[in-house]
């Protein structure tokens, strides 16, 4: 184990040990089950329980269609899998399957905000299997079936789809054709190509590649145009090794008997096989402009930088998320079973199949909006080779995906519910994601591309270490940390962490050549404040934040991360000895609640103790200018224990107060106050009690009265509500610093890092 914890993953900047750290921290595992109605009392538990809930009971015994209206299934997915096929992994048993399963099961949730549970099955028996499996059709809404191996997954994927009357999709086979099928059709337009012509190879002939060219040739693609491989070979017609029906039904006439002969001159090749199977002279020895899909998992059977080296004319894609040209079925089976549920569909056929290969062919071609362009890296892609596809952040697919889905269910007559209204079903759709997830990939790929150098201001603690080698290993840019080097290494050391790599750089405050400057520059802003110049000395030697915050200051570093041994305010006061703030902005912290779906930002949640109306004021400026960078569009609510005057009070009245001041400053964003937390929130109260309001949604900033109150409801809600808090974050300084909170963890002052890597700008 002790290998296996500091390897690296090649190309991923993640480590082992950190993929184990994100599995086993907090909660084990990556899922938890929430209930959806409150159960606080005897009157909820006599509906929810006995003796209310034998009303929907007898209601669903007279009528099983009425269980989609009074239970979950109708949103609720199971992912099952026996583990016999686990990624490119091969057969690791059911147990050891549950990983991905659950991930595969968030992926659902997170995509297309569709229930879902993980099950594994252990057992390799395909009866069995299938026993198991019949009889859970009541409790779901569809069965995804994942990771099971070929032949096995034919045999129950048919026989559940013939026993049950709900969809059973085994993504492996639909999902991944379904993703490649769209990838191919773009790139065979990129490259001139006609589908009737052009000569495929694929390597491997499990679940996923019969699957992809059963769905290929049924488009039009040439049967004779197609030669399979497996670890035998070619399949060509007469051979009898290792043969099974499926594989001999794509069996073609042909002397070629080895991949690397079948591979010479091919215009395509899918790698649904394993790490490593193409070499170099294969990839050399296909037609001009190749398509090399190379869709192994979690390795790809060759790599974009392999092929980068032999030849400069290729598409290629990967099933990875770390390159262009991700062909994965993640972009596939959220989203189908989104339309497939919203119907009711009994099934997930070819028509639904081929209208989801079709919008996402289509999606990609589309010009990529203003609003969407977070999710590519903050650029704007264009269709051409690196760009065949849409990538999973893409907000589009959520909207575009299920109601192509959804219109070929009706179509084709396997839907149970009527969708009269397409355009109101994909708005709704929308409203199922939020951007943020998209807005912090974005953030985090312009990083990534503009590559600053963020000093670690507590580098000798160990968890700053780790997320300084984290900042490094993702490449982000440079870390430096600031430190004595023999503790540093000492500690390192002691921590099994390997500092030995390009990107990080150690700085020793008392020997660094820039003391002098950086204690110049100090005095000169401190001398009328009662600092002597040794006071100042003592700082620059001495002080890790002072020293950081004057290499930001005077540029040797762009920008600065600390806080995990000192408190927040004497962090901030040690910062704003050295750096001001930006002309014409007031510095407030923003924490950033993502609760249930919603992402709201809460301000001042660390500098100001008790603002004044002018300071409110200019608080709300601060919060609405950082949550339109963060792409939303502020709606802000001055927040008060009262609402519109009633109940009256001084307190709120410095609210009001803020309110008529930003009036007079002809602001382009809607705000409105002072007003309590739940009519700010909640658009039913808001209409019905205040139809005056001039928010025309829900709030998504709320500006506290005072420091204790904006403090006191994030902390609660992260502790009692079960959000992420993200923050605070200090915003409005000259130069990007960010203090995390005393005993913060590697991944969360890696993310401060990268947050003021991107304070830094291009
Ligand atoms: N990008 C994506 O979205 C997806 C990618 N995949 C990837 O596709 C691969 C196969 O998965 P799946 O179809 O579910 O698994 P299966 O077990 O059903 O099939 C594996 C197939 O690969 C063949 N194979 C294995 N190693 C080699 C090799 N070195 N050369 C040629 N053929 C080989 C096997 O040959 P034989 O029949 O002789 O045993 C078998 O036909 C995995 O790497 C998986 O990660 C799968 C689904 C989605
Ligand atoms: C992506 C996926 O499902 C696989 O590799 O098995
Ligand atoms: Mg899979």
């Amino acid at each position: 184990m002790a290998d296996s914890k500091s390897k690296s993953r090649p190309g991923t900047g993640i480590t082992d040990q950190e993929a184990l750290d994100f599995h086993k921290n907090g909660r084990p595992g990556k899922l938890e089950i929430n209930p959806t109605k409150p159960m606080a009392t005897q009157r909820d538990l006599s509906l929810a329980y006995s003796p209310g809930v034998a009303v929907p009971v007898k209601a669903i015994a007279a009528d099983p269609a009425t269980a989609y209206d009074y239970t979950s299934r109708g949103n609720m997915v199971a992912v099952i899998s026996n583990g016999t096929a686990i990624l490119g992994l091969g057969n690791l048993g059911a147990l050891a399957s549950k990983p991905v399963m659950e991930g595969k099961s968030v992926l659902f949730k997170r995509f297309a905000d569709v229930d879902s549970i993980d099950l594994e099955i252990d057992t390799e028996n395909v009866d069995e299997f299938i026993n198991c499996v019949r009889y859970l059709g009541p409790s779901f809404g569809g069965i995804n079936l994942e990771d099971i191996k070929a032949p096995d997954c034919f045999i129950i994927e048919q026989r559940l789809r013939e026993l049950m009357d709900i969809p059973v999709f085994h993504d492996d086979q639909h999902g991944t054709a379904i993703i490649a099928a769209a990838g191919l059709i773009n790139a065979l337009e990129l490259t001139g190509r006609d589908l009737k012509t052009t000569k495929l190879v694929c390597n491997g002939a499990g679940a996923a590649a019969i699957a992809c060219i059963e769905l290929i040739k049924a488009m039009g693609f040439n049967p004779e145009n197609i030669v399979l491989c497996d670890t035998k070979g070619v399949i060509y017609q007469g051979r009898s090794e290792g043969m099974n029906q499926w594989k001999s039904a794509h069996a073609v006439k042909t002397d070629k008997r080895t991949l690397a002969e079948a591979m010479k001159g091919a215009d395509v090749v899918f790698g649904l096989s394993q790490k490593d199977a193409f070499s170099e002279d294969m990839i050399r020895s296909l037609a001009d402009k190749p398509i090399i899909f190379a869709m192994a998992n979690p390795d790809p059977e060759i790599t974009p930088e392999e092929v980068a080296r032999i030849r400069d004319d290729a598409i290629m894609a990967t099933g990875r998320s770390d390159y262009p040209n991700q062909v994965n079925n993640v972009l596939g089976f959220p989203y189908i079973f989104r339309g497939a549920l919203d119907v009711r569909a009994t099934t997930i056929n070819d028509e639904m199949k081929i209208a989801a290969v079709n919008a996402l062919a289509s999606l990609a071609r589309e010009d990529v909006p203003d609003d969407v362009v977070a999710a590519y890296q903050g650029a704007r892609p264009r269709f051409g080779a690196q760009y065949i596809i849409p990538v999973p952040f893409d907000p589009r697919l959520i909207s575009a995906i299920p109601v192509a889905v959804a219109k070929a269910a009706i179509e084709s007559g396997v839907a149970r519910r009527e969708m009269p209204d397409m355009a109101a079903y994909a708005r709704e759709l929308s409203a199922r994601r939020d951007p943020i997830a998209s807005t912090l990939a974005q953030l985090y790929e312009r990083v990534r591309r503009h590559q600053k150098r963020i000093v670690f201001a507590e580098a000798e603690e160990e968890q700053v270490m780790r997320a300084a080698l984290s900042y490094a290993n993702q490449g982000l840019g440079t870390a430096i940390l600031l430190g004595r080097e023999d503790l540093i290494e000492a500690t390192a050391e002691r921590a099994g962490i390997d500092l030995n790599r390009p990107g990080l750089e150690i700085v020793n405050a008392r020997i660094s050549k820039r003391g002098d400057a950086y204690i110049d520059y100090l005095y000169a802003r401190l001398q009328r404040q009662g600092y002597l110049h040794r006071d100042v000395t003592r700082l620059i030697h001495n002080d890790r934040n002072h020293f950081a915050a004057c290499m930001v200051a005077l540029g040797d570093a762009d920008g600065m991360v600390t806080g995990v041994t000192r408190n927040y305010s004497t962090a901030l006061g040690d910062v704003r000895r050295c750096i001001d703030a930006k002309p014409g902005h007031r510095v407030i912290g923003i924490s950033i609640v993502l609760a249930r779906g919603r992402t709201v930002f809460v301000a001042d949640t660390a500098v100001h103790d008790m603002p004044t109306s002018e300071e409110l004021a200019d608080i709300a400026e601060e919060a609405a200018g950082f949550a339109r960078r963060m792409g939303y569009e502020p709606r802000v609510a001055m927040l008060a224990y009262s609402t519109f005057g009633h109940p009256s009070g001084e307190r709120s009245e410095r609210v009001r107060e803020a309110v008529s001041i930003l009036d007079k400053r002809h602001l382009n964003f809607e705000f409105d106050g002072e007003m309590a937390a739940d009519v700010a929130l909640n658009r039913k109260i808001m209409e019905s009690l205040y139809p005056f309001s001039r928010l025309s949604g829900p709030a998504n900033v709320l500006v506290m009265p005072a420091f204790h109150s904006a403090a006191i409801s994030t902390k609660m809600l992260q502790e009692l509500g079960g959000s992420t808090v993200i923050g605070p974050l200090l915003v409005g300084l000259d130069k990007p610093v960010q203090i995390t909170s005393m005993g913060a963890k590697d991944s969360d002052i890696v993310n401060m890092a990268a947050i003021a890597a991107y304070g830094a700008g291009s």
